[in-house]
């Protein structure tokens, strides 16, 4: 039974799906203490927040289950992403479910900036009736600037069109061919800082967009601007605004976010007529609340029941057309690396991974993840696909990836070669349809055989009666040989057998097989 815990408020109806699973118990905790979620931590597989729970990597390192954490939003800055990976942990977000309602909600900032509204309904209920302090401005036909031009910055772009407005945008990933297309004309951010009427920003909060308006953009806008920031507070430098709006630079500004959440009653926002605010509400829609759980729940299923998922933060997103030609691979892939990682002795310091046939035109990125995965599991704790080459790195493996360009008789082959300081193995796998995994090759030798379960790979020479030897001596020893597969180059040279057996032998059997005559080596593995 997999063990969830919901430490935001996450829409119930959303996460229906984690409800209903019949592998799954949902515990909803909410406004825990990083101390708090420390002690509990422990007894869970996967963590649902928002943005306010802090995941530390404290908490992950008291995760001893945890294998995924859910973003039902968008922004993980709450989340130590490196902290995950390093762990393991596989973080999601749910991208695409709060888009419109934060795009609404940066349409209701823009008219209430514009308008006043929140100013004069606190007027106005207060028993005033006040027509002439809150004299607006219309949208029609002003220049709008819009930083970040993704997915809530687009959509923002598309509805300011039907207000007749002009827009500049900025982005260093948006195309002329795309701003064409959405009605947006390319502009720097000075160039928006000089020419708009309203800037609203719609990036993440990174090193480049830290006070992307600041001081500097301030003093070359236009008097009477009005700047909307619904993505993350310290994109727009908070000082620098409020002197703007001192300065009369700035006719009125509308924060959701603030560089520190929630504010301190001192913030100079908060008693600022010409600044209106809400509390981080851009997503808080029941559609959009509805949306993300569903989104991050699905994906979470997924995760948990080791099924393959999209939307992995520390992960790169691998396209379907992709998943879906490499996915018969992924066991595979992972099998020759542990086949592998089980016959070579000695701290590994290079994998060779050549792939060839019908892998040679697709990013096999996500596959070779499998492969070091199989290659470190057996040596290391916790590996998985996300931490897989993080841990290779962090152990010096170098991994090396080489597409053939020679023909091969296989449709598919990846091959593997393995490299200590003492040796070097390869093996090599095909996916052959109707037969499934293949291994077809053992460092020189070609073989044949599914691999899967107890195995034992025998290095002999080629003589006769050898076969029947090791037969009689498992057999004597309740080590029934399911299946066998004897590979050799020459007649009469080295030669290798390799073995299913329906149990595993003990070490005394492996070390009286090792003494039989013309035995040059025995390594019993586990796939
Ligand atoms: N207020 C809220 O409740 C709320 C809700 C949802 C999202 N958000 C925030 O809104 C922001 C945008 O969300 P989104 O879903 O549109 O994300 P997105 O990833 O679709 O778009 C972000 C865009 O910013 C661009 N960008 C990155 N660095 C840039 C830079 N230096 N200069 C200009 N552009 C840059 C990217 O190219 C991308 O197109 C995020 O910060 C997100 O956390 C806030
Ligand atoms: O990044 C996001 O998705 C938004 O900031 C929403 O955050 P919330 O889920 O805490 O409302």
């Amino acid at each position: 039974m997999f063990k969830v815990l919901v430490s935001d408020p996450i829409s119930d109806q959303g996460i229906g799906l984690l409800y209903e699973a019949q592998d799954v118990e949902v515990e909803k905790k909410t406004g825990l203490s990083e101390d708090e979620l420390v002690a509990i931590i422990g007894e869970y597989d996967a963590l649902l927040v928002r943005s306010q729970t802090k995941v530390t990597e404290r908490i992950m390192n008291a995760g001893d289950r945890l294998k995924v954490i859910g973003r039902a939003g968008v922004g993980v800055d709450n989340i130590d992403l490196e902290a995950a990976t390093k762990r393991g942990i596989v973080v999601i977000n749910a991208p695409d479910g709060n888009t419109i309602a934060t795009c609404e909600h940066t349409f209701a900032m823009m008219m209430s900036v514009a308008r006043s509204i929140p100013q004069a309904y606190k007027k106005t209920v207060g028993g005033e009736w006040d027509r002439k302090t809150f004299v607006g401005v219309e949208l029609r036909n002003k220049v709008l600037g819009v930083i970040g031009m993704g997915r809530i910055g687009s959509e923002v772009a598309k509805r300011a069109k039907a207000f007749g407005m002009d827009i500049l945008g900025y982005d260093p990933f948006l195309t002329e061919e795309r701003a064409e297309k959405i009605g947006v004309k390319l502009a720097t951010v000075n160039e928006i800082a000089q020419q708009a009427d309203f800037i609203t920003v719609h990036t993440p909060l990174t090193p480049e967009t830290r006070h992307i308006l600041g001081p500097a953009q301030f003093a070359m806008m236009k008097k009477g601007v009005r700047v909307i920031n619904c993505a993350r507070g310290g994109i727009i430098d908070e000082a620098a605004l409020v002197d703007a709006v001192n300065q009369g630079i700035v006719a009125g500004a509308a924060f959701d976010v603030f560089e520190e959440e929630p504010p301190t009653a001192d913030h100079p926002f908060l008693n600022n007529p010409k600044i209106i605010v809400t509390p981080h509400l851009g997503a808080s829609t029941v559609e959009a609340q509805e949306n993300v759980a569903i989104d991050v729940s699905e994906e979470v299923l997924h995760i948990l029941r080791n099924e393959p998922f999209k939307n992995a933060v520390n992960m790169p997103a691998v396209p379907a057309n992709v998943l879906n030609k490499l996915q018969p691979y992924f066991d595979l892939g992972e099998k020759l690396g542990r086949f592998l990682g089980q016959i070579t002795e000695g701290a590994i310091r290079e994998i060779v991974i050549n792939y060839a046939g019908d892998l040679v035109d697709v990013d096999t990125t996500p596959l070779t993840r499998y492969i070091v995965r199989g290659v470190l599991g057996n040596r290391l704790e916790g590996v998985n696909i996300v931490n897989a080459m993080h841990l290779a790195k962090t152990r010096e493996v170098n991994i090396v990836i080489q597409k053939a360009t020679a023909v091969t008789s296989f449709t598919n082959l990846v091959t593997v070669t393995l490299k200590t300081k003492a040796e070097e193995r390869v093996a090599a796998g095909t996916l052959l349809a109707g037969y499934g995994d293949r291994i077809v090759q053992i460092d020189q030798y070609p073989v044949d055989f599914a691999p899967a379960g107890s195995m034992m790979l025998i290095s002999h020479n080629d003589k006769p009666g050898i076969i029947g030897r090791v037969g009689t001596l498992l057999g004597s020893n309740d080590v029934n040989i399911a299946t066998m597969q004897v590979g050799r180059k020459v007649v009469g040279g080295s030669a290798i057998m390799v073995l299913t057996v329906d149990k595993p032998a003990s070490q005394d059997v492996l070390t009286e097989l090792a003494k039989l005559p013309e035995i040059v080596g025995v390594r019993q593995f586990t796939i």
